[in-house]
């Protein structure tokens, strides 16, 4: 399937903006490849909308002793009960490296979650630190060359 025929979604949630910041590089190297994005804030967004994209982007924060998003709880917890099987899906978040083991720990937790849902995850889980530079920007474009080739093989 040529790329400009996918769609994929990108979620977000965000305080400061680092992680908006890191959804818009995604959108922008999807965009690049002919994708059609949707992008959506995390707490105006119902994880069954998955259902309706090729795939999958969810851009978290991580707070509090490693904690997700609370704006961001709701879909978490709906999200285990969302089929997607078979569904690709990626993870990226920005957060900060200060918090040592629980670097960007949100992304781990969102993984374990979709894994309930029968999706597979294309690439690594990318771990941005505060505000996306020049390198981050490349591992963003890998993820989205690993979710597109996964999703058209
Ligand atoms: C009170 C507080 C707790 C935080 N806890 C964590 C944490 O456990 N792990 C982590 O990686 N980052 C942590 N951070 C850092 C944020 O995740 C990081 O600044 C991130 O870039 C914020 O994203 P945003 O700009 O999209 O809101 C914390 C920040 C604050 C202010």
């Amino acid at each position: 399937m040529p790329a400009a025929n996918l769609t994929a979604q990108v979620v977000f949630a965000t305080i400061t903006g680092n992680n908006e910041a890191v959804a818009d590089i995604l959108v922008e190297e999807l965009e690049n490849q002919g994708v059609s994005v949707k992008k959506s804030e995390i707490s105006q967004t119902e994880p069954e909308e998955l259902q309706d994209f090729d795939l999958g982007f969810v851009v978290p924060y991580t707070y509090d002793e490693g904690s997700l998003p609370d704006e961001g709880l709701d879909y978490f917890d709906d999200l285990a009960d969302v089929a997607l099987p078979d569904f690709t899906y990626a993870l990226a978040g920005s957060g900060d490296t200060f918090y040592g083991d629980l670097y960007c720990l949100a992304l781990d937790s969102f993984d374990e979650q979709f894994q309930k849902t029968g999706a597979k995850r294309a690439g690594e889980l990318t771990r941005i630190n505060l505000y996306p530079g020049d390198q981050d920007r490349e591992k963003l474009a890998a993820l989205v060359q690993a979710a597109l080739a996964q999703v058209q093989k």
